[in-house]
Formats: C-alpha cells, structure tokens, sequence
C-alpha cells in the first residue's frame, strides 16, 4: 500500500503522530469507526482492575467464595474483579497452546485491541509482540500501556490491515486471532497467517463459531453480528480455509461449557450491554459454539 496516497495523519495519546492507512474496504472504516468510539464500561472497568484491558470474553468456572455475599457493599467490585480474572484466564488458554517460544521469537496478534493478550504474552515469554488493529484508539491505547509498563521496546500495535500485513515472510514463530477472525474473509485470513509463520510454527485464535449442525446461523447468532457489526463463519468454515493454507489444526477445543459461567454472572452484573442473552440462548440451544483450534504451519 502507498501510504504517502491514502494515510492520513492522527494524534495520538502520547501527543506525538502517526499515519494512519486508509481502510483497505468500506467496511474495514466501519469497522474501524466502531472500535475507535468504543467505551463500553464492560471492557474499561475490568481492564481497570490491573491494567490489562481485553476484548474477549472468559472461560473457567466462577469463583463463588470470592465474590462473597451478594450484599455486601463490596460485591460489585468483586464481580467485576471476578468477570476480569475469567478474560486473562482465558487469554493465558490461548498462549497455553502457542508452542515453545523463546525470548528471541516474534509473535504476531492480529486484531489486538487494546492490547492486553500482547502484554500477556510478553510477560510469560519475554519475546517481542507485534499487534494489528484498524483502530488507531486502539493502537494508541496498547503502546501507551505498553510504555507505562517498560516494554514498549517488546510489544507495539500499529495500524494495520490484518490480511495484508508489514511481517516478513516466516518471521513469526506463533501469531493468533483472539475474537477477532469474524471481521475477515477465512481464506484471506489464513493466507496472511501462513505467509508470516516460519514453517513448524504455530497458529492459535479462541473465537466463536455458528455449529454446521444447526444448519444455517441461528436467530441468536444474527443477534451478535448485527450487535458487534461483524460475520461469524461456521465451525467448517475454519477448517476448510485452515486445510487450505497449510494450516493442519493439532487441538480442536469446545470451550462453550467453560464459557457459559462467565455469561451467566455477568448478565447478573451492572455492566450488562444487553448482548448477554444471544451468547447464553445460543450456546445453550447448540446454535453457536466458543473454540479454541491450533494448527501448525506445514
Ligand atoms: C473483539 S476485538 C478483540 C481484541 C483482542 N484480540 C482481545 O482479545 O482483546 C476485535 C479486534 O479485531 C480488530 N480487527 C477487525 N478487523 C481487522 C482487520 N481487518 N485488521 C486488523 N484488525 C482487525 C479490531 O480492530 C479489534 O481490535
Ligand atoms: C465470540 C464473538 C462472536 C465475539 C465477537 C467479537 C467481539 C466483539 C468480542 C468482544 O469484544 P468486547 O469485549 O468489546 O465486547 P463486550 O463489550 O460485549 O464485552
Ligand atoms: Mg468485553
């Protein structure tokens, strides 16, 4: 992409600038748009509670004797502590079955958010993590957490396209999609993983899935993508795009069981958005599956 024709230029939060490349469809400045407007309480009180801000959702059962009574003044507070430890829980999941990965490797996140798996990563590995976002929010907001933590020389977000990335051929040892592949065309998508893993490495995403066995995306499943904006694809679909680009999955994990206690206390929280009963109907009716799938790049 030429950026001197399509960047335009933006502040960002540390008052210097970036360019930032025009959206390579209309529907990436959509998308774009959407995440750099958000703020939903959900996303910035939990991050709030140690600094590590998701935009995925948990997994792992609810802790009961750590929220407490439910009328105590402080339950608030322990709910959404609760809600956040089930998001890092799940993001340590996905780095759980990133492989080996040494201090000298680059790991690529693509649609990183707010940045909080990067961090993650960094931190357990002590490797250097790249991450793309359409949002330059987003982009500003991890390199800013990423310098008042110190490793803003490990992990940076830019402003990227995830199907046409900066990476060099092979110069990933692992990269992922965490609830970020729904925004993106499969084939596409796992050309550009499979173009930038060295050979053996590693590709994880955690995401959610409309299950082939119901036929066609169900009412609940139309409700999330109408919410977010987005496309959910099918549990085949993964695999076929997958087989296609030499990407041969090593674990298929069904994670719609460990998913549901998350739902299921935050639609008793104050944070609800109003999404919580399409993931609940659906996962529960079958409809729509959360998995986790790794492949190795053959
Ligand atoms: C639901 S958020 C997930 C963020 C992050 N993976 C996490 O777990 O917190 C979806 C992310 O995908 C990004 N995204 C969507 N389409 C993209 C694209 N074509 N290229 C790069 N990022 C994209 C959005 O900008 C957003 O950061
Ligand atoms: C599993 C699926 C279908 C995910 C869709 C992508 C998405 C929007 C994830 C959560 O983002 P968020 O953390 O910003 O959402 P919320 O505000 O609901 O917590
Ligand atoms: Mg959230």
């Amino acid at each position: 992409m030429d950026l001197s024709v399509t960047s335009t230029e933006f502040s960002t939060m540390n008052g210097t600038s970036a360019f930032v490349p025009a959206p390579a469809s209309p529907y990436q400045g959509e998308i774009a748009r959407y995440w750099d407007q958000e703020a939903r309480p959900v996303n910035l009180r939990l991050g709030d509670v140690d600094g590590l801000y998701h935009h995925h959702y948990g997994i792992g059962d609810v802790d009961h004797a750590a929220l407490g009574d439910a009328d105590a003044g402080d339950y608030e507070k322990k709910l959404i502590a609760e809600l956040h430890r089930l998001e890092s829980a799940q993001a340590e999941y996905l780095l759980d079955h990133l492989g080996s990965i040494g201090r000298d490797d680059t790991l690529v996140d693509a649609g990183c958010g707010r940045g909080g798996s990067m961090v993650m990563a960094h931190q357990r590995f002590g490797c250097k993590v790249e991450g793309v976002t359409l949002s330059a929010k987003q982009a500003d907001f991890a390199n800013q957490r990423a310098h008042e933590l110190g490793i803003e020389d490990h992990v940076r977000a830019r402003v990227c396209n995830m199907l046409d990335t900066p990476f060099r051929t092979g110069q990933a040892a692992a990269s992922w999609n965490n609830e970020s592949t729904m925004y993106v065309d499969l084939h596409d998508l796992f050309a550009e993983h499979s173009r930038i893993l060295g050979v053996g490495g590693r590709y994880v995403t955690i995401t959610g899935c409309w299950n082939p066995r119901h036929g066609q995306p169900s009412k609940w499943v139309s409700q999330i993508n109408a919410h977010f904006e987005c496309n959910i694809h099918s549990r085949r679909e993964y695999l076929r795009a997958m087989a296609d680009n030499r990407l041969v999955p090593q674990a298929v994990i069904d994670l719609t069981a460990a998913t549901l206690p998350y739902w299921e206390l935050r639609a008793t929280s104050s944070l609800v958005t109003g999404i919580e009963e399409a993931f609940i109907n659906s996962y529960k009716d079958g409809s729509f599956q959360y998995v986790l799938i790794a492949a190795d790049r053959v």
